[in-house]
């Protein structure tokens, strides 16, 4: 059997990016690890202010950029998915899809889709914000389910989806909680019920709640910016 998957970032690690000419780039720093970090099959959130580096870390563990400094240890199939579908407009969901899967995994597409509502025959281009969403939380879960051992992350998956998709798709996370370790940019919590724990960025320092300090993870994500 596979090891289950876990995400490790060392203490000391530093998130972010290089500014300047070719020959002279100096690093600019958005979040540092001043703690070891491990998350394990679950639920984790990360909230944090605009701008704060969130993108950047994600990307930074999905190894788009490197760490500038310290490393990032990942034990586990690593899918990234960025906060909007880049796709040939002109293509139908369905046919995006059949060009990734076959078989059981194509029936589950169908399957998720005909639960959040999505018309597979309609081309991206004239889906609207929300349902072009769909097709990207489709494509997360379907990867995931592929291998017993997926790192998912994924930068605001929920933006423009109406209340009761929001809802199916929490419902949904929280059914696949003990196969994947699913780290998830957000802003709005209140639809999150169950969660493993919540990473935010404070003063350019990850900091990692694994318990909520009060009745909501909002309430936690509060304490944690004022700490
Ligand atoms: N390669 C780069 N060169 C210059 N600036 C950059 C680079 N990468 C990121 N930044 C800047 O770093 C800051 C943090 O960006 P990032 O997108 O990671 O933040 P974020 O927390 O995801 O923001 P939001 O909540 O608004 O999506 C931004 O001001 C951004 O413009």
């Amino acid at each position: 059997m596979a090891p289950a998957p876990c995400l490790h970032l060392q203490e000391g690690s530093r998130f972010g990016y290089r500014v300047g000419l070719p020959w002279n780039r100096r690093p600019h720093c958005l979040v540092e690890i001043p703690d070891p970090v491990q998350a394990h099959p679950g639920l984790h959130l990360l909230v944090a202010p605009n701008g704060s580096g969130k993108t950047t870390f994600l990307r930074t563990l999905a190894g788009l950029i490197p760490p500038l400094a310290g490393a990032v240890t990942l034990q586990a199939q690593v899918h990234y998915f960025a906060d909007e579908l880049r796709a040939d407009p002109e293509m139908k969901p369905l046919t995006f899809f059949r060009s990734w899967f076959k078989g059981d995994s194509l029936a589950s597409v169908e399957k998720l889709a005909n639960s959040l509502r999505l018309d597979l025959k309609c081309p991206i281009g004239k889906l609207s914000r929300g349902n072009r969403q769909k097709v990207l939380l489709i494509m997360a879960e379907v990867k995931a389910a592929q291998s017993s051992a997926s790192l998912l992350l994924m930068d605001e998956p929920l933006t423009g989806l109406d209340a009761e998709t929001r809802e199916q798709v929490t419902q949904l996370w929280a059914e696949t909680r003990s196969s994947t370790v699913r780290l998830v940019v957000m802003h709005e919590l209140e639809c999150v019920r169950q969660a493993d724990s919540l990473f935010t960025i404070v003063r350019g320092k990850l900091r990692h709640a694994t318990e909520r300090t009060g009745s909501t993870w909002m309430d936690t994500y509060h304490t944690l910016q004022q700490s």
